[in-house]
This record gives structure tokens, sequence and C-alpha cells, in this order.
């Protein structure tokens, strides 16, 4: 496992692929770690150099106390990529990772060729309802909030074709710590970059989930429609449509990275 310090906290990463290939930096989304993003490995390592990362208070990275804010995730990328070097790459992330995307778009969109956002919005959901998410982890733990949030990644029809696939992510979910789940919750809750993201100057594509329940079509349509020039691109999915349409979305990655 590598580790960096970043920011005054460890970060764990991977660094795979041709040192020659264009760098992507792949972000999760809340509750996981970079084991999201293993459908997508084997297809993007034919032609980049793949850095992932768990997010701050996910996976094996270090639990920073306090809230946390989408700009302290995003800077967390800015570090990382100092810390190994990388200057410029093209970046993916999905719904909370999307978010950091926005964010890193806006404010530091020079060291990035392509975005790619995926099952995001700018603006999700209400204060209280993610008020009342961190008040049910913090008390009762992950597994209280596990149910409720598989039926938002995942159709019906993808939990029954697919049980294995699901207990892997489900796995992802309950490892993850109550502090650093309820900290980032905070970051998400508090984040509206509905007026900043016009600014926006990437190449960029977004990637939607018809089913999905969390940040659904209309929201990825808006982030669409807000950046200049981008590319909306919708799947026959919930949130998590890097698990439950892998070929479709690789296939949308890659293209839209490579072309
Ligand atoms: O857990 C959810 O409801 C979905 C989600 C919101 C932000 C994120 O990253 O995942």
């Amino acid at each position: 496992m590598s580790t960096i310090q970043v920011n005054g906290l460890l970060l764990r990463y991977e660094l795979e692929g041709r040192e020659d290939a264009p760098v992507v930096v792949l972000s999760n989304s809340l509750g996981t770690d970079l084991g999201m993003w293993n459908p997508q490995m084997p297809a993007l390592l034919e032609r980049f150099r793949v850095l992932r990362y768990d997010t701050r208070g996910h996976g094996e990275s270090e639990v920073a106390p306090g809230e946390y804010t989408v700009a302290q995730l995003g800077d967390d990328v800015i570090a990382l990529m100092d810390g190994l070097n990388i200057a410029r790459a093209h970046f993916c992330g999905l719904s909370m990772g999307g978010m950091t995307g926005m964010w890193l778009g806006v404010h530091h969109g020079a060291r990035f060729g392509k975005l790619a956002l995926c099952n995001t919005s700018a603006k999700i959901g209400t204060a209280d309802a993610w008020n009342s998410r961190i008040a049910t982890v913090q008390k009762e733990g992950m597994a209280a909030v596990v149910p409720a949030v598989l039926d938002r990644w995942f159709t019906p029809d993808f939990q029954q074709r697919a049980p294995g696939q699901v207990e892997v992510v489900k796995a992802m979910l309950l490892r993850t710590s109550t502090q650093g789940y309820a900290a980032n919750c905070a970051a998400v809750r508090d984040m509206d970059q509905r007026a900043d993201i016009a600014a926006i100057q990437n190449p960029t594509l977004v990637i939607a989930g018809t089913h999905d329940g969390s940040t659904p079509p209309q929201d990825g349509r808006a982030v669409a429609d807000a950046i200049p020039g981008a590319r909306y691109v919708e799947l026959d999915a919930a949130h998590l449509s890097n698990w439950e349409r892998p070929t479709e979305f690789t296939r949308e990655l890659i293209s839209f990275l490579a072309d």
C-alpha cells in the first residue's frame, strides 16, 4: 500500500501504468474507496497512467478531525499531484468525486486536461437530510444506512443479477470510518457550485444514470448545461453506474479522454 502525507494527513493512493502515458486521476464517491474503480482499471491501464486514492476519511486514508469541505477535498488532490510530481492530469470523479472535480475545474483548471463528472450534482439534497444521515451514523454506525444507500446505488435488477458485486461495494461502505463518513457528508451538505461551474474551461463529460436516486439525471443535465461545451451521456443505471454498466461507462470515459 502506498501512502503520502498531504495537508497534514496520510492519504492512501495507487499509481499504476506506463510512466510515459497521460495521467488520469480517479476520485471515489462517499462511502467507497479507490477499489470502486476496479471495473475500469484494466481498460484504463492500456492507455493511461492511473492515479487513484482514498478520499480523506475513507478507506485506508487518515480521518482528520472536524467537518470537511469540498475545497479541502480538492486541495488534497492538488497536494497529492504535487507530492507525486504530476504537473497535469485528466480527472474522473463519481458523485462526491465529481463534486471535487467541479471544484478543481473552477479553481485549478490549468492543472487538468479533461474532466469526467459522473453521477454528480452541483448541489445535492437538503441540509436537514444530510444532518439526519450524519446523526444516524454517529449514533448507530455505518450499518444503519446500508440498506437505503444500496438502494440508491444499484437498481433492483442489478442487486438481483449481481449480488456478489453488490457485496463487494457494500463491504467498502461498512469499512468506512463513521467519523470520516460524517465529515464528508458535511462537505457534500455544504457544497453549492451551481453559480461557479460556468467558469470551467476544461473539456467536460457528464455521465448520469437514468435510475440514480442520489444525483438524478436532471442534476447531471444541469451540470452539463452550465459548463460550456460539456458532453452529456446517460446510462441505464442507478448511482454507481461504473459498476452497473461497466462496459458502457468505461467505453464512454475512454473515448472521451482519448479523443
Ligand atoms: O450516498 C449517497 O446517497 C450517494 C452519494 C452522495 C454523495 C456521494 O458521493 O454519494
